[in-house]
C-alpha cells in the first residue's frame, strides 16, 4: 500500500479514467449476477407454470443485459488502458526527468542495463496493475459482496454451509502472497543483472573480440542466465503448488452446495430454479478467489517494480542549486576561474586533491601535466561541478561556484574529453548538439577550425552522415576533431581540453590548437595533456603529482627548473635526434608565433 500511496501523484491526476474505468467494470460485474436470477425467473415462474408466452421477452432481455454487459466491459478496457498509458507515460518521463538531474557521483555506480529495465520491465508491471490489476481486485471484492449478498436473500444457512471453505481458500492465497513477493523482487533482480551483462558485452564488444574472450562472456551470461532461470522456477513452483490446492477447497464449495442444496431440494425447502441460481452465484464467490493468485501475482510484481522505480526517483540528487542560485550569462561572465585551497576526495577515498590553488585569470591558458591518476580531471570535473567541493572553494569571477545555477554554469563551459561520445544521428547534429538555432555556416565553420571539414566532405553523405553510438567508421583522431567541432561552436566562456588531441598526429594537433587560439582569444582555456608540445604556450602549467601541485610556471621556467617537467621534456624528445628535435620545436614556434 505504500507504494501506492507514494505513486499517487502519477496517477491521480488521471482520477477521471481511473472512476470511469472502476464505474463501468462494477456495471459489468453488477449485470453478470442478473443471469443468475433470470435463470431462477425462467425455471421457478416460467417453465414450472408452463407460462411460456414469457420466454421471448426474457431472450430479449438477456440479449440486452448481455450488449449493454458487453459495453461496459469495452468502456472498462478503453478507459483502464487509458489510464495505464497515460501513468506509464508520465512516470517513464519523470524517471527520464530524474535520470538528467542525478549527479556523476551516482553514475559513477549506476548499471545501465539495470537502469534500462527499470524504465522498461518495471513500468511494464506497473501500467498493468493501475490500468487493470487494481480495477480486478476491487471487482473481485464486489463480486464477493454482489454474490453474497444474492445468496443469503435466497437462503442464508446454505450460503453459509457452503462457505465455510472460503477462509481456506483466503489462508491458501496470503501464504502464496508471502511466497511469491520475494521470488518476484529476486526475478526482477536477475533480469536486470542479464539486461546488464547484454548491455556492457555490446557496448564493450570490441574489448572483448580484441581479447579473445567471447567464450568467457558466454559463460558469464549463462551464469546469469540460469540465475534467472532458477528464479523462474522458484516462482512456477510457488504457482504449480498453488492451484491444485485452490482448486480442491473451491471444488469442495461446489460439492457441498450440490450435496446441501440437492437435500433442500427434494425436501422442497428450496425451489428448483433457486437451487440453480445458487450454482451459478457460488462461481461469484469461487471465482474471485481462484483468480485471487493471479490478482496478488499482479500486485506483488507491481509492488516489486513499484519500490524499483520509486527507488531510482527517490536517489539523493547529490548536486543541485542552491535556494537562490545566481544564473550566470555569457555576456556576463568574464573567465576569471580560482580554486582556492581545494581539498577532494571521491567517495570512500583517499583525497584525489589535496590543497590545489590556482588563479586562472579571464582568458588565461592554463595547462596540467601528471602521470596518470595524478588528478588532472578531476580539477575540470571539480570546475564543472560534476561533484560539490566539501574543502575549500572554486569561485568564477569572484563568485562561488556552488551559489550558481548548475545549467547556467556548465553552459559557460565547453570541454572535450579523450573519450568521444557521438550520438546515433547525422555529423551535423552531433556537431550542432549543444547550441540551438545553429546555422550550417556556423557548423562548416567549426569544423573548419577543428580541422574536420575535409574528412568530413570526403565522406559519401558529407554532414549528414549519420555515426554510430560508438562513431562507427570514424578513427579515433576523427570523432576527436568532431568533439572539437562540437566545443567550438558552443563558443563557451571556458574551454577544457582533457586529453582532447590524444587521438590525433602532432601536426593536426597542431593545426587544431591554431584554430583554438583564434576562437579562444579572451576565453579561459584549461588543457589537460601528456604532450609537452601541447602545452608549451600555457600562461601557466601545473604539474600534478598524487593530488599534489609539485610544480607550477610558465614552460620556459619549467624547463629551467629540475624536476617532472624537464624530465617529461626529456623524455618525449630524446626520441627525436638532437637537429631534428630542435627543428620540430623550431617549426612549432614558428607557426605560434603567426597565429
Ligand atoms: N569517478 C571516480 N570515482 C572514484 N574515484 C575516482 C573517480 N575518478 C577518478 N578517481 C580517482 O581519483 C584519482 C585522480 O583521478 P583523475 O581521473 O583525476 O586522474 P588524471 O590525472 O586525470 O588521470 P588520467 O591522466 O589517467 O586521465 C585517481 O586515483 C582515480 O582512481
Amino acid at each position: 500500500m505504500d507504494v501506492l500511496r507514494q505513486l499517487k501523484a502519477f496517477y491521480w491526476a488521471e482520477r477521471k479514467f481511473l472512476f470511469s474505468s472502476i464505474l463501468c467494470l462494477m456495471c459489468a460485474t453488477a449485470l453478470g449476477l442478473v443471469y443468475p436470477n433470470l435463470l431462477r425467473y425462467l425455471i421457478d415462474d416460467v417453465i414450472g407454470p408452463r407460462k411460456f408466452e414469457l420466454v421471448p421477452a426474457l431472450a430479449f432481455t438477456v440479449v440486452g443485459v448481455v450488449t449493454f454487459k458487453g459495453c461496459m466491459q469495452f468502456l472498462h478496457g478503453f478507459f483502464g488502458g487509458r489510464l495505464g498509458n497515460r501513468v506509464a507515460f508520465r512516470m517513464r518521463n519523470a524517471l527520464y526527468d530524474k535520470l538528467q538531474t542525478l549527479s556523476f557521483q551516482y553514475y559513477d555506480k549506476a548499471k545501465t542495463g539495470d537502469l534500462m529495465s527499470r524504465l522498461t520491465a518495471d513500468l511494464e508491471a506497473i501500467r498493468n496493475f493501475i490500468g487493470f490489476g487494481f480495477a480486478q481486485i476491487l471487482n473481485m471484492v464486489l463480486m464477493v459482496v454482489f454474490g453474497g449478498v444474492m445468496m443469503l436473500s435466497i437462503h442464508w444457512q446454505l450460503t453459509l454451509i457452503t462457505l465455510v471453505t472460503i477462509p481456506l481458500l483466503g489462508f491458501a492465497a496470503i501464504r502464496f502472497e508471502r511466497n511469491i513477493h520475494p521470488a518476484f523482487r529476486e526475478m526482477r533482480q536477475a533480469m536486470s543483472n542479464l539486461t546488464t551483462a547484454v548491455q556492457e558485452n555490446i557496448t564493450g564488444v570490441r574489448t572483448v573480440k580484441s581479447f579473445a574472450r567471447e567464450t568467457h562472456e558466454v559463460s558469464k551470461f549463462s551464469v546469469r542466465s540460469e540465475a534467472y532461470q532458477t528464479n523462474q522456477v522458484g516462482a512456477a513452483k510457488i504457482w504449480a503448488k498453488f492451484f491444485p490446492v485452490m482448486e480442491l477447497v473451491a471444488n469442495l464449495s461446489a460439492v457441498i452446495l450440490l450435496v446441501t442444496g440437492g437435500i433442500l431440494v427434494i425436501n422442497n425447502s428450496l425451489k428448483l430454479g433457486e437451487f440453480v441460481a445458487f450454482f451459478s452465484l457460488i462461481w461469484y464467490i469461487i471465482g474471485p478467489m481462484w483468480g485471487l493468485g493471479f490478482h496478488i501475482n499482479n500486485y506483488t510484481q507491481f509492488k516489486a517494480s513499484g519500490e524499483r522505480v520509486l527507488g531510482l526517483l527517490n536517489e539523493h540528487v547529490h548536486v543541485k542549486n542552491t535556494e537562490h542560485a545566481v544564473e550566470v550569462t555569457g555576456e556576463t561572465v568574464k573567465g576569471h576561474v580560482r580554486f582556492n585551497h581545494v581539498t577532494f576526495s571521491y567517495p570512500d577515498k583517499s583525497p584525489a586533491l589535496t590543497d590545489i590553488v590556482i588563479d586562472a585569470p579571464a582568458g588565461s591558458v592554463i595547462g596540467f601535466l601528471g602521470a596518470t591518476g595524478s588528478g588532472k580531471s578531476t580539477i575540470i570535473q571539480l570546475l564543472m561541478r560534476a561533484y560539490n567541493v566539501k574543502h575549500g572553494s572554486i569561485t568564477l569571477d569572484g563568485m562561488d561556484i556552488r551559489n550558481l545555477d548548475v545549467g547556467s554554469l556548465r553552459r559557460q563551459i565547453a570541454p572535450v574529453f579523450q573519450e568521444t561520445f557521438l550520438f546515433s544521428a547525422s555529423i551535423r547534429d552531433n556537431i550542432a548538439y549543444g547550441v540551438r538555432d545553429v546555422t550550417p555556416e556556423q557548423i562548416e565553420y567549426a569544423a573548419k577550425l577543428a580541422k574536420a571539414h575535409d574528412f568530413i566532405m570526403e565522406l559519401p553523405l558529407g554532414y549528414d552522415t549519420i555515426v554510430g553510438e560508438r562513431g562507427m567508421g570514424l578513427s579515433g583522431g576523427q570523432k576527436q576533431r568532431i568533439a572539437i567541432a562540437r566545443a567550438l561552436i558552443k563558443n563557451p566562456r571556458i574551454l577544457i581540453l582533457d586529453d582532447a588531441t590524444s587521438a590525433v598526429d602532432m601536426e593536426t594537433e597542431h593545426e587544431i590548437q591554431a584554430g583554438f587560439k583564434e576562437l579562444m582569444a579572451g576565453r579561459t582555456t584549461f588543457i589537460i595533456a601528456h604532450r609537452i608540445s601541447s602545452l608549451r604556450h600555457a600562461d601557466e602549467i601545473i604539474v600534478l603529482d598524487k593530488g599534489h601541485i609539485v610544480q607550477r610556471g610558465t614552460h620556459a621556467e619549467l624547463v629551467a627548473q629540475n624536476g617532472p617537467y624537464r624530465e617529461t621534456y626529456n623524455i618525449q624528445y630524446a626520441d627525436y635526434p638532437l637537429d631534428e628535435a630542435a627543428s620540430i620545436v623550431k617549426a612549432h614556434d614558428r607557426k605560434g608565433s603567426t597565429l
